[in-house]
């Protein structure tokens, strides 16, 4: 399957971070992968006009779950879209965590998105303490099946891979824990949506590098990488994007 690696900016980037757009685009003569970039809602429309004509793609990072309303400071789908996304991230973990969303929230958004043409990369994960108890699996496939609506196929959504405990923090699952959540999400994906579950990219995200994307992306139904910090260097996501090739 071709690759996704994706670049999360979080609330980190200013106008003059967009030169990071320029250099990804040197990037892409090959376009062995898709890359995403996903900077902060006041940088999109700029970012989508950098990224024109080019094979990197802007996604953002949340929308509403209403296609529009009295909702002060909140961004809907259609907006995004207008303004020249084609993806958004739904259900990080630091959305769960800081804005309490729960799946049914995350569904919704993930409807709303759909609606208005976007791909939803929808993020599912355990704490710490959930592996630590052994339920790994069963939190991912809690979330997971809670988290994606009907409508969902393999043509409007990506899963993300997040372990919570390895967001920032430099740990990263071995590759076997790796491979075992990302066929256990498989298999799920099958059993809701058939044969084309198959085709739905399974994205890793958490402490990705260049120095082990090669190894993660080698991985069994591993399809691409949802990257944090390493995404605000060029250079460095560069090196991460290489190694999807
Ligand atoms: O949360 C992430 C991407 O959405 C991962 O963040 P890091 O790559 O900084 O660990």
């Amino acid at each position: 399957m071709r690759k996704l690696v994706a670049g999360n900016w979080k609330m980190y980037g200013l106008a003059s971070s967009l030169a990071e757009i320029e250099a990804l685009k040197g990037l892409t003569g090959e376009a062995a992968y898709d890359i995403v970039v996903c900077p902060p809602f006041t940088l999109i429309e700029k970012a989508a006009e950098r990224a024109k004509d080019s094979t990197v793609a802007i996604g953002a990072q949340d929308c509403h779950p209403q296609i529009s309303g009295a909702h002060t400071g909140d961004v809907s789908a259609e907006m995004l879209v207008d303004a020249g996304a084609r993806f958004v991230i739904l259900g990080h973990s630091e959305r769960r965590v800081f804005h309490h969303e729960t799946d049914a929230v995350v569904a919704t958004k993930v409807t709303a998105a759909h609606t208005a043409g976007l791909t939803a990369i929808i993020c599912v994960g355990e704490t710490r303490s959930e592996r630590g108890d052994g339920k790994a699996i069963e939190v991912v496939g809690g979330q997971l099946r809670a988290s994606v609506p009907a409508g969902a196929s393999s043509s409007n959504m990506v899963i993300a891979y997040e372990p919570v405990w390895s967001i920032g923090t430099g740990l990263v699952p071995t590759i076997e824990q790796i491979e075992e959540i990302h066929s256990s999400i498989r298999q799920m994906l099958e059993e809701r949506l058939g044969e084309d579950g198959r085709n739905v990219r399974i994205l890793y995200g958490g402490s990705v590098k260049a120095s082990n994307a090669a190894d993660i992306f080698g991985a069994a139904n591993v399809d691409g990488a949802l990257v944090g910090g390493a995404s605000l260097k060029a250079t460095e996501f560069a090196g991460i994007i290489s190694a999807a090739a």
